[in-house]
Parts: C-alpha cells; sequence; structure tokens
C-alpha cells in the first residue's frame, strides 16, 4: 500500500499481516504513523493496494468499519468551554447512545468533571477523548500516540486502562515512539521507518530484533 502528499511518499510499498488483539504502529518522527492510522480510520485513502481489519475492506466496508471502530486522534477534538459531562453529553447524543456521563467520569476517574476542558491537564484530556471514543462499544479503537506528552504517572494510568480494554476484547491499534509502551500494550508490532516496513511479527520477537 502506498500513499503520497505531493511529491512525499508518506507510506511506500507497505503491506504487513498481523494477527492480534492489540497492534502497536512504532517509528520515530515522520515514519508515516499517523498517516497508516488515519489510513486505517478511514480518514485518508490509500493511492493504491488493499487493507482489511478484522476481516473489513477499508475502501469497499467503510460503512461498516466506522461502525465498529473509534479514533483518538493526536489533537483534541474536545469541545474546550465544555465540561467532561458536557463533553460525554454532546458526542453520546450526536452517537445516538444513551449513556450516564456521571459513571463515566467516575469508570476514568476524570477530574474536574464540571469546569470547562480547556481547565483539564493533557492526561484527563487523553482519559476523557478515550471514554468518549468507547462510547458504544467500539469493537475497535485506533489511537495516535495516546500517551505523548504525559508524565509517568498519567502515562501508566492510560496503560492500564488500555491493557484493560484488550483484556476485555477490544481490539486496539496504536502508534507510539515508545519500546516500552509497546512491551505493556500490544501482541504485536509493526515497525515503521521512512514510510516503509522495517520489521513486523509478535512483540516479543520484533522487541528482540529490534536489540
Ligand atoms: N497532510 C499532509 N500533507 C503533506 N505531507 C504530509 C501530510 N501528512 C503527513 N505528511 C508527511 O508524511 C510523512 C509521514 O508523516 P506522519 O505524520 O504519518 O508521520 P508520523 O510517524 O506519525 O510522525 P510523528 O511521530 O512525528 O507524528 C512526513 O514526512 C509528513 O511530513
Amino acid at each position: 500500500m502506498n500513499k503520497s502528499f505531493s511529491a512525499r511518499k508518506a507510506l511506500d510499498s507497505v503491506s504487513f499481516h498481523v494477527c492480534a488483539n492489540s497492534v502497536a504502529i512504532l517509528g520515530l518522527n515522520a515514519a508515516g504513523k499517523s498517516t497508516l492510522l488515519r489510513i486505517f480510520a478511514t480518514i485518508l485513502k490509500p493511492d493504491g493496494g488493499t487493507i482489511s481489519i478484522n476481516g473489513l475492506d477499508i475502501l469497499r466496508d467503510y460503512r461498516k468499519l466506522r461502525q465498529i471502530m473509534a479514533f483518538v486522534p493526536e489533537t483534541s477534538f474536545l469541545i474546550e468551554e465544555l465540561s467532561a459531562v458536557e463533553n460525554i453529553r454532546h458526542f453520546s447524543t450526536l452517537r445516538k447512545v444513551r449513556v450516564d456521563p456521571s459513571e463515566i467520569i467516575q469508570k476514568f476517574s476524570i477530574s474536574p468533571a464540571k469546569k470547562p476542558a480547556r481547565t483539564l491537564s493533557k492526561g484527563m484530556k487523553q482519559r476523557l477523548m478515550i471514554a468518549i471514543a468507547l462510547i458504544g462499544k467500539p469493537e475497535l479503537l485506533i489511537l495516535d500516540e495516546p500517551t505523548t506528552g504525559l508524565d509517568r504517572e498519567a502515562k501508566m494510568a492510560l496503560i492500564e486502562i488500555l491493557s484493560g480494554m484488550r483484556n476485555q476484547g477490544t481490539s486496539i491499534i496504536l502508534s507510539t515512539h515508545s519500546e516500552k509502551e509497546v512491551r505493556e500494550i500490544a501482541d504485536s508490532v509493526v515497525v515503521l521507518e521512512k514510510g516503509k516496513v522495517l520489521l513486523y511479527g509478535s512483540t516479543d520477537q520484533v522487541l528482540k530484533d529490534l536489540t
């Protein structure tokens, strides 16, 4: 699969197959991670090639894929002037799903819950975005560098949330710069380098090959 932006090849003959509940896309800056995730999330179209996730073709079955998937991008999608509770209400109404915001706030330990989202720390915003992404119980969660910019404590809390979700059967695809994070969350890894696949396979094997 390929993807170019004008003359720049962001993804160059990318091809891999992994069978896992949680997959990490590992790579340095500009490796092509976000581009690949945005293609998986059906936001961007590849220039060519075929991709299927959980048996669904991203071009042919994109409607079905969108129904079972949630995407947490690198930048915030929260409405900054609304509180955490109001953001949860807003996005659940858009998705036509009835939820109890206070239950979600409690489950994800989001605080403060009633002040504008702009007052939340980066870690709390990430938790809130993941909580919102999980409204409607998607089978597949795609996250673009969810722990970037978080302190150690917030990172660990988020990793715990994500591993818990994986253990409960949610499929997870995430991008990261961190081998440590890969070890804690992912069953399989795809390593990208300058738009190409350098390695892919089980986490243990890939991390061993990288050392
Ligand atoms: N919309 C765009 N227009 C032009 N070039 C783009 C666009 N999106 C990505 N690129 C280019 O494609 C390449 C891969 O970018 P991408 O954001 O996918 O990398 P990344 O691995 O996610 O990087 P980072 O870790 O810094 O977020 C980069 O050279 C980037 O400049």
